[in-house]
């Protein structure tokens, strides 16, 4: 369950000198995965480095739900899977809270199953789309029933006699490539995905490590994924690297405050997720890689990122937005304070997530006197320079952490203080933002 209260105001004051090494959580993306697939497999699954964020822990309780046993002993999570094929059937309705890719993900693995199940989640969850799943899952022959419009609260009716499928993701989108593959594990034979552009490949390196058996090639149609059906995973050790999305703050944070220097360790750099580290490096930032190595077959290195004041505002290149995706909202903030326009085009996904990030982060920057125009898919930001911008803005949320973090790194670097309505949905990917932040030097109150 979401378990999200009443709204928690909080405001950011400017500072100088943030210092420190900032050790973030694990990997979100990561820690969903290993808790389905070690729910789908046979034996005892152990997780360290988990991201205990609400949405990984509603994913758990969903897993629980449909039959895994799951518990954390000391430091590492234990998970004893049913096995493809295995899944119960849940008595009550499955509350994925504010997490998209939970319920994406988890329709997919029980979509060609014999079992039905009803999902549901918090205000902004029930507001996201769910045909871009439910779609493909009617070629399984799954069955769905929501709100209009393709919304939760929604039923799906598993597939008894599940067929193959081969499926064109028409939209840049992880989890909808994600929710098509796990089907494919319950189908007989191959399901074959294709992906035009490349996106975060976390289900098919973990697919594989737990035994399944995928392929993937690069032809002109794009990207051809191709699983075969009804394999035994066998559980499997995971250590979940640090979420390169949650270092993204204090990254960010460091580059925009004057005379900071912070060190944040281990963070994966796979290609399909750190477009936003080559893109502030375009922009200029003091943003290094130390000790890059290779750990679980990720790349991975420490991030320095001193503060940076010659930033300029760049076109970022189209093709790299799934790279970087949940990272344009704390890119916008460090446009804000570069000089010159950062232009930001082919993201129209960024109008479906917890919330319309585009809409979201337009009015709230406006709101601390940032010129942001928008387009349906574009969106660019005028920078004000090293402490340019005013400041003093509140700024809604909308149920968005990602909003409500990006708006408290503004108010470091800002000439007043920069409020949010509520940054209760921290929680959800990075409960530890606020303690972490402060450690460094930050100024975060509740208000
Ligand atoms: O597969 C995943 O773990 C995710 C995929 C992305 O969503 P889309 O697939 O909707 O782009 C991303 O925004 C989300 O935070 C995590
Ligand atoms: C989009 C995000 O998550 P989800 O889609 O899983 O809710 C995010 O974490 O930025």
């Amino acid at each position: 369950m979401s378990g999200h209260g009443d709204p928690v105001p909080m405001i950011s004051h400017p500072v100088t000198g943030l210092t420190g090494v900032a050790d973030v959580p694990g990997d979100k993306s990561i820690s969903h995965r290993a808790l389905i697939l070690g729910a789908l497999s046979v034996g005892e699954t152990r997780v360290t480095g988990l991201l205990e964020g609400q949405d990984v822990l509603d994913t758990a309780k969903a897993m629980r739900a449909f039959g895994a046993e799951i518990e954390k002993r000391g430091d590492t999570w234990h998970v004893h899977g049913v096995g493809v094929g295995g899944f119960a059937e849940p008595d009550q309705v499955i509350d994925c809270g504010n997490s998209g890719t939970g319920v994406r993900l988890i329709m997919g693995c029980m979509a060609t199953s014999p079992i039905s199940a009803t999902f549901t989640g918090d205000a902004s969850l029930n507001k996201r789309p769910m045909a871009r799943v439910t779609d493909p899952l009617a070629l399984f022959g799954a069955q769905a029933v929501g709100r209009s419009g393709g919304r939760l609260p929604m039923t799906i009716v598993g597939a008894a006699e599940p067929v193959p499928v081969r499926y064109v993701v028409p939209m840049p989108s992880a989890q909808v490539k994600s929710a098509v593959l796990l089907a494919g594990l319950g189908a007989p034979g191959q399901t074959v995905v294709i992906e035009k552009e490349a996106t975060r490949d976390h289900t098919e390196r973990m697919l594989r490590g737990f035994g399944a058996e995928l392929s993937v090639e690069d032809r002109e149609e794009g990207r051809v994924i191709t699983l075969t059906g009804q394999p035994e995973l066998t559980a499997q050790d995971i250590a979940v690297p640090r979420d390169p999305s949650s270092a993204a703050f204090p990254v960010c944070a460091a580059i925009v405050t004057p005379g900071s220097d912070v060190l944040v360790p281990g963070i994966g750099l796979n290609p399909t997720r750190a477009g936003l580290f080559t893109t502030l490096r375009e922009m200029g930032a003091d943003l290094t890689y130390e000790n890059e190595r290779e750990e679980g077959g990720e790349p991975v290195a420490d991030l320095r990122a001193r503060y940076s004041p010659d930033m300029v505002g760049i076109d970022v290149p189209p093709e790299r937005a799934a790279s970087m995706i949940d990272e344009y909202p704390i890119l916008s903030i460090v446009a804000s304070t570069a000089r010159g326009r950062t232009m930001m085009a082919g993201v129209k996904e960024l109008r479906v997530k917890e919330s319309d990030r585009i809409d979201a982060m337009a009015t709230g920057l406006r709101a601390n006197g940032v010129t942001v125009d928008e387009g349906e898919d574009w969106w660019a930001v005028d920078g004000l320079g090293p402490q340019g911008v005013p400041g003093g803005g509140t700024c809604a949320t909308h149920l968005d952490h990602r909003i409500a973090m990006s708006f408290l790194i503004l108010g470091m670097a800002a000439q007043a203080p920069v409020s949010v309505d509520d940054g209760g949905p921290i929680s959800t990917s990075f409960p530890i933002f606020t303690d972490l932040m402060h450690a460094l030097g930050a100024r975060i109150e509740a208000v």
